[in-house]
């Protein structure tokens, strides 16, 4: 199956139009390929394209050609694209025991795998100690003097990072920005300390932050600042320990508006770069979205088109915000194509809404959209990440199945079943 770069594939201004482009926009998709995939998998569908995983994480390598690229698995863990991402030389960064267990049953090991613990469980602590013993090159990141006091409880000896919190915080929406809070890291002001007590029971092995998600390429200053602080502590620390990485985190944007310009990679590894200055230690960073966002769409069937001379027209649809809950959680925007609409039909403003019994169950409102039918089949662009992930099984209302374009397609995950939704109970 084409992995579709068919219609719509001129480049908007200044974006490159390699064989590698920076951004796959939705209209670059083939729309026969997809309604296919959705009349043989049914909807809601998610669709991965492990091509383009692959292509984002070569161009992350190519912009950071000396640094540790390493993949925030929080963005989509499914087992393809780990092995995907695995296969193109990036780590795998985990933030959860959950996520470390499907690592290595991806097949990583430990020296490609960071667990970065954020206020972990016992039962976290407990399982990523027990992978270590039997792999002593995990690296694990801790963002808490109780962290450190409680792997030290627990035997653990071996590569430790200390997260810090930069103080700067930046992303898309206030909900994903994680530096300047109190939840996550170190404060800066105690982050010297931290590392140099720490050096006596761990191998302290490296330094990280993460500012937040969805970095835009307009406004890299709070990035800088960050990045410019991670390079002070490293030399403040240098003397004393034996840094291997100074971990700058991921969240790098991508354009979810089709007329929105892509980030310029090459240009934040330069600014990245001149902002850490001089390291006696190897850059890493760890992108989670740039990997998997535009390798994904989501397929829905319209059901419902209800038209009404008070209220603009609602199209309901067979995902919501159980299957997609950015709209919802971060009134985030994602474009919405109609597969099924010809030349014939002209473009008229609806509200694209869900199934599920919550207001905020709304895709998009006011958006020009190719006047959508009942049966017709809408794709969601960028899609990739942060979709499947974050789907719940809220109103009762099973998860979707996923498909991977491998080239060809395969069902990635079965969709999930009325009876599984009962399956815990006792
Ligand atoms: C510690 C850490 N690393 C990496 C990421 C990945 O962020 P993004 O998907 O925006 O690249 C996140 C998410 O915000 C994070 O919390
Ligand atoms: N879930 C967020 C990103 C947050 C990443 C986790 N720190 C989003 O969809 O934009």
């Amino acid at each position: 199956m084409s992995t579709g770069t068919g219609e719509g594939e001129t480049a908007p201004d200044g974006e490159s139009e390699s064989e590698n482009p920076p951004v796959r926009r939705l209209s670059a998709w083939d729309a026969a390929d997809l309604e296919e995939l959705a009349a043989t998998y049914e909807t809601p569908l998610y669709v991965m394209d492990l091509g383009r995983v692959r292509e984002n994480c070569r161009r992350l390598r190519e912009a950071f050609p000396d640094a540790d690229v390493r993949y925030a698995a929080k963005a989509h863990t499914g087992r393809a694209v780990f092995e995907a991402v695995r296969q193109e030389g990036l780590g795998i960064e985990c933030a959860s025991a959950g996520e470390v267990e499907r690592a290595f049953a991806a097949g990583a090991s430990g020296s490609e795998v960071q667990y970065t613990a954020v206020n972990p469980p016992d039962g976290d602590l407990d399982l990523v100690v027990q992978r270590w013993e039997d792999d002593p090159d995990l690296t694990v990141t801790v963002g808490a003097r109780d962290t450190v006091e409680r792997l030290r409880e627990r035997g653990f000896d071996g590569r430790l990072c200390v997260r810090v919190n930069p103080g700067v915080g930046a992303g898309h929406h206030a909900k994903v920005t994680t530096g300047g809070h109190a939840k996550f890291g170190v404060p800066y002001s105690e982050a010297e300390s931290v590392v140099l007590d720490a050096r006596d029971d761990f191998d302290v092995v490296g330094i990280h932050a993460h500012a937040g998600s969805g970095i835009s390429g307009d406004d890299l200053s709070a990035h800088r600042e960050v990045v410019r602080r991670m390079g002070d502590l490293a030399r403040a620390v240098e003397e004393e320990t034996d840094l291997e990485f100074v971990d700058v985190g991921g969240g790098f944007g991508v354009p979810y508006r089709e007329d929105e310009p892509a980030l310029d990679l090459p240009a934040v590894a330069e600014a990245t770069r001149e902002a850490l200055g001089d390291v006696d230690a190897q850059l890493a960073v760890e992108p989670g979205r740039y990997v998997v966002a535009d390798a994904g769409v989501l397929l829905a069937t319209v059901n419902t088109v209800k038209e009404s001379e008070e209220y603009e027209t609602v199209v309901g649809i067979d995902a919501g915000m159980t299957t997609l809950l950015r709209p919802a959680m971060y009134d985030a925007y994602h474009a919405i194509r109609n597969l099924s609409a010809g030349e014939d039909r002209n473009a008229t403003s609806v509200t694209v809404a869900g199934p599920i019994c919550e207001t905020s169950d709304v895709l998009c409102e006011h958006r020009p959209l190719a006047a959508p039918a009942r049966g017709d089949v809408l794709a969601v662009g960028n899609a990739g990440a942060y979709g499947y992930e974050m789907a719940s099984t809220y109103n009762s209302r099973p998860r979707p199945a996923e498909v991977v374009l491998d080239p060809e397609p395969r069902l990635a995950r079965r969709r999930e079943s009325l009876a599984a939704l009962t399956e815990l109970e006792q």
